[in-house]
């Protein structure tokens, strides 16, 4: 495998039972096979214990909750995620924010249950705070852009390039991904020649007709 990482957020495209999901999962884990890419996938809560089992591939959660065990209701907690079968997860994407503490917390919570941390942020200056707190990645994802099919890699450049110099100025540790509008293999082929390391997107595979060409495309130029 190379150090490129993909990570498809599905958000909640896949209306019905989960099955939608692993499909999608499948696609995503046969494509990654194929071209020695790594695809993690990001599913509702409700099915990661269903993808993760049925799949052999990196799950991620949407988001947590940093609470612990105990007197806590609706939320996410980090056990259960993890014994569902999730690697990582998501944390402050920008349909679900976070104030700058919940992510800090989110973050520890993840990491004491050795759960991989993707930050997301919406532009340089919150990719810069994002990993002063340490996160494995940050993912840097103008909302504007998101949905909108139009490549953050072509239509924002600097916001990724702005994002890997200030990432690597705070912490050289913390890897960047980007995403929003990503759906083709020249998005992914420009976003690491922008420096980051992959990215993050949903709405060009979840919603093409055939994902699993789609995901093809994605790798092709790499
Ligand atoms: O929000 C995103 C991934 O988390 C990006 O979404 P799109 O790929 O649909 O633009």
């Amino acid at each position: 495998m190379s150090s490129t990482l993909i990570v498809l957020n599905l958000k909640t495209y896949l209306e019905g039972t989960g099955e939608g999901a692993v499909k999608v999962a499948q696609a995503c884990k046969e494509v990654a096979d194929d071209s020695g890419i790594e695809i993690g996938v990001a599913p509702q809560f409700c099915d990661i214990y269903r993808v993760a089992s049925q799949v052999d591939l990196p799950v991620y959660s949407q988001s947590l909750d940093p609470v612990g065990a105990g007197s806590f209701t609706g939320h996410a907690f980090v056990q259960s995620i993890k014994d569902a079968g999730a690697v990582g997860t998501l944390i402050n994407h920008s349909e679900c924010r976070l104030t700058l503490a919940n992510i800090d917390a989110s973050i520890t919570t993840a990491k004491n249950a050795a759960l991989k941390t993707i930050v997301c942020t919406n532009n340089v200056a919150t990719s810069a705070a994002a990993a002063a707190l340490g996160p494995d990645y940050v993912a840097v994802e103008p909302p504007e852009l998101i949905g909108s099919g139009i490549p953050v890699s072509k239509a924002d450049p600097g916001v990724v390039t702005g994002s890997v110099d200030a990432v690597k100025r705070i912490n050289p540790a913390v890897q960047v991904l980007c995403g929003a509008g990503i759906s083709k293999g020249e998005d992914l082929a420009a976003a690491l020649e922008l420096g980051s390391v992959g990215v993050l997107l949903a709405s060009g595979i979840v919603k093409a007709a055939n994902p699993k060409a789609a995901l093809e495309d994605l790798v092709s130029k790499v």
